[in-house]
Order: C-alpha cells, then sequence, then structure tokens
C-alpha cells in the first residue's frame, strides 16, 4: 500500500460490504467491436420526460430490447420491449451462465458525447424481480459514474471504461442512488447496457 493511501480516508464510513462489483475489461475488444458495430441499427429514441410540469427530451437516447410481455415504465415512460438483437442475445446468454440469473430485458442507453448524462435515481422499478442483480456493461468513451447513500452523506466515483461491467447487487437500488454526470469536454459517444430482470407481464395484468 502506498503511504498516500494510508494517508486516505476510508472509502466507506462502516464495516459493510459495498453493494456493487467493478469488473474492469470483462468484455472482450472483439465483443466490444461486434457490440458498438450492432448498435448503429439499434433504434434508438429520445422520448419526451415531464420535470415540474415542463417538457424535456432525455438528454440521451435509449432502446429497451427484451422478451415478450416485458415492457418497462422506466421514468414514467412506458417503453415497448423489441425484439433481442443477435449479439446483445449472445450476451445475455453468457450472463445468465456467469450469474445463474434470468436476465429478461436490456436497457441500452446511448451517451452521443460529453453532454448527454443520466440524472440521480435508483433502479427500483416495481415490475424488477425483488433480489435480482442488474449488470452493467460499458462501451465507448470513458464516463464517470456516481453513486450516493440515500440517508448518509457518503459517495463513491467510479470511472467506467470501455469493456466494463459494474454488478450492482439488489441492496444498491435500496439504498443508494446513482448518476452519469456531464463532462463537456468528452467528444465522443458510450453506449451502456443494463440487463435486468422483469416480472413477465406486470403491464398488462
Ligand atoms: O450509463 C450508465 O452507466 C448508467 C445507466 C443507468 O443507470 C441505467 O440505465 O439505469
Ligand atoms: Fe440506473
Amino acid at each position: 500500500m502506498s503511504q498516500l493511501s494510508l494517508l486516505e480516508p476510508p472509502a466507506q464510513t462502516d464495516n459493510t460490504v459495498l453493494p456493487w462489483r467493478h469488473i474492469p475489461q470483462y468484455l472482450s475488444a472483439k465483443q466490444q467491436q461486434l457490440l458498438r458495430a450492432e448498435a448503429a441499427s439499434y433504434p434508438f429514441e429520445r422520448p419526451t420526460l415531464t420535470v415540474f410540469g415542463k417538457q424535456h427530451l432525455i438528454p440521451r437516447e435509449q432502446a429497451w430490447f427484451a422478451d415478450a410481455g416485458c415492457n418497462y415504465l422506466y421514468s414514467g415512460l412506458m417503453i415497448c420491449a423489441q425484439p433481442w438483437p443477435h449479439y446483445l442475445s449472445r450476451l445475455r446468454q453468457q450472463l445468465e451462465r456467469e450469474f445463474n440469473q434470468p436476465f429478461n430485458g436490456v436497457l441500452v442507453n446511448h451517451y452521443r458525447d460529453g453532454q448527454d448524462k443520466m440524472g440521480w435515481h435508483s433502479d427500483d422499478e416495481p415490475e424488477m424481480v425483488a433480489g435480482s442483480l442488474v449488470i452493467s456493461l460499458s462501451i465507448g468513451a470513458a464516463r464517470d459514474f456516481d453513486i450516493r447513500h440515500k440517508q448518509r452523506p457518503e459517495r463513491h466515483r467510479i470511472p467506467l471504461a470501455s469493456g466494463d461491467m459494474l454488478v450492482m447487487q439488489p441492496a444498491m437500488q435500496q439504498h443508494w442512488q446513482h448518476s452519469l454526470p456531464q463532462r463537456k469536454k468528452i467528444a465522443s459517444d458510450r453506449l451502456n447496457l443494463t440487463f435486468r430482470q422483469l416480472i413477465p407481464f406486470y403491464h398488462q395484468q
């Protein structure tokens, strides 16, 4: 351990294990290249959000791919499931084997440059299966990912580079929020894939 890190404050204020795991370079260069190329034909949309009565286009592009019946109500917007593209479907199978959990939907966010962003939130929609993992994968420009505790003044910043994975455990959505802040100097784009497990037909019941 370097002398500097000994002088740094501890990363957490208690002895609990943080409910996320950063795994750098999870995706191979080939996988990143194939997914990036495939994403050029994803049906990205910029839905309108109403915040305090004012309408805004979301500050990024998004697409939702999922099994039939897995429509997703995200920030008050219903997103209809699109069929799985080839390489996303292969990645889903890889993750299902690796984590021994079904993933029946993936939200793809496309940040066109450093102006695009995502505000503070938790991935805690009621249609998500309780106790399930959310797996986040990043491709393209490296961006900071911020995490803050809902009750105490504790924050963490994780630089997510191309190919990195972030495993989000259920307690993370319960006790923490996350965001992707703007980085105005970044000119290149970034894709983020979050694989999720939803309760099928939740919105059709
Ligand atoms: O782009 C990211 O790294 C975060 C995406 C995210 O939080 C989400 O899709 O819910
Ligand atoms: Fe999220």
